[in-house]
């Protein structure tokens, strides 16, 4: 399988692992994460997973596959967990509220072509005292992560109500994954 991953995240090769789907090489993308002013979440998502997907060198027969995961608190883009002040704050602000986590894919085909899905997903998190808050952070779990949460660990506890797809939550929606993998030219089983 010439499948490139553009992507320093273990989560998007395990999951990927589980569609069948082992890149034969995965490469860290570098770029500038900033959101612009004013830009709306699912479009940061997708500008996002498109340069992740075109950083990475590609030859001719390689086809590249990148992603990424926002948290969106109705039109603001809320950043990653890089400090426990952030991830306090951001958990603070998830508690008891229905939130979106826009999970973006992008493949690059043998032909070059750009492809690219969203998976929209509304989470709802129940109420959180400040001493669950605290536990949570104690726990180590999603610092460094997007919403400053990890659902596939305890925060799954926290989750009253999903609509969308939880592998997307992860890092990769595999429904999408999958769709943009087969139409690329790679057969999954
Ligand atoms: C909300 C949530 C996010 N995350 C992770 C998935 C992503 O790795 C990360 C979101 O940041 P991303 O910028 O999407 O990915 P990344 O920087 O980790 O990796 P890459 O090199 O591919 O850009 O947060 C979880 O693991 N679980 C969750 O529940």
């Amino acid at each position: 399988m010439n499948l490139v991953l553009a992507s320093s995240s273990p989560r998007r090769r395990d999951l990927l692992a589980r569609i069948g789907a082992v890149p034969a090489r995965v490469v860290p993308p570098d770029i500038d994460e900033s959101p612009r002013r004013d830009e709306a979440p699912r479009a940061y998502a997708l500008r996002l997973a498109i340069a992740k997907a075109q950083a990475v060198p590609r030859a001719g027969d390689e086809i590249v596959l990148a992603g990424d995961t926002t948290i969106a608190l109705g039109r603001r883009i809320l950043p990653p967990a890089d400090t426990l002040d952030i991830q306090r704050d951001l958990l603070g602000r998830l508690s008891g509220r229905r939130h979106h986590c826009l999970s973006a894919i992008c493949v690059i085909g043998t032909d070059g072509k750009a492809r690219t899905r969203v998976a929209d997903t509304v989470v709802a998190f129940k109420r959180l005292t400040p001493q669950e808050i605290e536990r949570y952070l104690d726990c180590g779990e999603g610092l460094g992560k997007a919403g400053g949460y990890a659902i596939q660990g305890r925060a799954e506890a926290f989750v009253r109500f999903l609509s969308g797809s939880h592998s997307g939550v992860v890092g990769l929606p595999l429904f999408e994954t999958r769709a943009l993998l087969e139409s690329a030219g790679i057969v999954l089983g």
